[in-house]
């Protein structure tokens, strides 16, 4: 371990409401003995887990599920209160994370059989084998979704992991935890660790820990990148985006309005792979934005523990100014702000941009929160271009009738993803994850389950 990374005390750390700004949960972080003492608890499980039949695996993770489901309205409520997610969203996720692991309690043992190739050899094959103890660094949004797209897949090939929550959503993490724990996995196979960032670099340089993968910000990615690598461990990456939705002349325009209403403004924005930027055909541009406008209107916001409510608040008063900063400067950059653009504490008004160009804020940087951009175009080619126009590469959704159309324009996207007549999802049947700086490798089906495998070689010449 490097020296200044050894950490013999604890340091305290504080869960905030940021609804209110009530403290909810208290935890000190780990120090240098005690984190060493987990990972070693991690890695002689992983010596027995990885001998299990996948019928013990899936028997323990149909047992997460019910977990899940069982105790969704406890765990919901959790999140909203730590990051403000409103709670139907809140149960929302509770109920795709059960659906994550009955995915791969049915999937994973097909998945992973061994991959016949044929050759000269008398038999020859991949062999698909587990690499030991995965270190996963998660973000505060989807705080429970997040970690079991990672877990699940992991721990049915026979990886075990640990966990460097967001530490605003320490509470998040330990329910995980529990709900591992609860379902009757051997205590170590998932573990929380509640640390600094600090210290991560220590983790991931320890010896136990084979790789490491992250969803966050592109600084924290390249970091962490550098020190895998530095090692020689795998990374997989999932560091946000910007994605458009473009509206053709010939879309459906109610219909449109209300996916891209959703791709925007659900989670209050704050989601990786949010539709970001609205390109849309001038022709219909007007229209389009009425529609829009009054749909947005319609959102209710308000107290996140409220069914009815839609948007909650921002999970940082800080990061709700640097929205507000990237909406001043654009609007100084000449867009109209059409709708809200007010900020109150953790609060950010539903907003929407007219006139945007490629040159502002709010189409060039990631925004994280309920604010969009409308740009319009006069051309196919024109909209994938703007719509390439940007450093991430995590998806597009294209609004469009015309079959030939799509067809012609899917493999121009510079994107992980596109999605037609529909917003950018995550499904545990479909390969997620981006290209540029949106990241690499991806998570989830059948892929994802396979980046941290030594998918192994095999040749029996007679
Ligand atoms: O920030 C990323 C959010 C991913 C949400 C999802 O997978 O649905």
């Amino acid at each position: 371990m490097d020296n200044a990374y050894r950490r013999k005390t604890t340091k305290m750390k504080q869960s905030i409401n940021p609804y209110n700004g009530k403290k909810l949960f208290e935890f000190n972080t780990l120090t240098e003995n005690d984190l060493e003492s987990r990972l070693k608890v991690s890695h002689q499980r992983y010596l027995e887990w990885k001998e299990t039949s996948f019928e013990e695996r899936s028997r323990l993770m149909h047992k997460a599920a019910e977990q899940l489901r069982q105790n969704k309205k406890r765990y919901a409520e959790i999140i909203t209160l730590e990051m403000g997610k409103p709670i139907s969203q809140s149960l929302a996720e509770v109920e795709k994370c059960a659906w994550v692991c009955e995915y791969y309690a049915e999937h994973a043992e097909h998945q992973l059989r061994d991959e016949i190739i044929e050759t000269d050899a008398a038999s020859s094959y991949v062999k698909y084998q587990p690499l030991g103890v995965i270190l996963a660094i998660m973000p505060w949004n989807y705080p429970f979704w997040q970690v079991f797209r990672f877990a699940a897949p992991n721990l049915m090939a026979g990886n075990v992991g640990v966990l460097k929550h967001a530490s605003n959503v320490m509470q998040s993490a330990e329910m995980i935890q529990e709900v591992f724990e609860k379902a009757g996995f051997p205590k170590g196979c998932f573990q929380n660790l509640i640390l600094d960032s600090e210290q991560i670099k220590s983790v991931i340089e320890n010896d136990i820990v084979q790789a490491v993968t992250l969803t966050g910000s592109k600084p924290a990615g390249a970091s962490v990148a550098s020190i895998a690598g530095a090692n020689i461990k795998k990374t997989v990456l999932e560091l946000g985006g910007s994605n458009g939705l473009i509206i053709f002349d010939d879309a459906d325009l109610d219909q449109s309005v209300t996916t891209c209403v959703n791709a925007r403004f659900q989670n209050t924005g704050q989601s990786c792979i949010a539709g970001k930027r609205l390109l849309v055909h001038e022709s219909v541009a007007d229209s389009f934005t009425q529609k829009f406008m009054d749909k947005v209107k319609g959102l209710k916001s308000g107290n996140p523990l409220d069914e009815q409510t839609y948007i909650g608040v921002m999970a940082r008063e800080d990061l709700a100014q640097e929205l507000e900063q990237q909406v001043k400067a654009s609007i100084e950059m000449g867009a109209k702000l059409i709708l809200g653009g007010h900020r109150k504490g953790t609060y950010f008004e539903p907003t929407i941009l007219s006139e945007v160009t490629a040159d502002m804020p709010v189409f060039k940087e990631e925004t994280f929160g309920p604010v969009i951009g409308i740009t319009t175009f006069q051309s196919d080619e024109e909209a994938v271009e703007l719509s390439n126009r940007s450093e991430f590469g995590l998806g597009v959704s294209i609004f469009t009738e015309d079959k030939n159309r799509v067809k012609e324009l899917i493999g121009k996207f510079n994107e992980g993803a596109v999605f037609v007549n529909e917003l950018v999802k995550s499904d545990p049947r479909l390969p997620f994850g981006g290209v540029k700086i949106s990241g690499y490798g991806r998570e989830l089906s059948s892929h994802g389950i396979k980046e941290f495998l030594n998918k192994k070689t095999v040749y029996i010449k007679n």
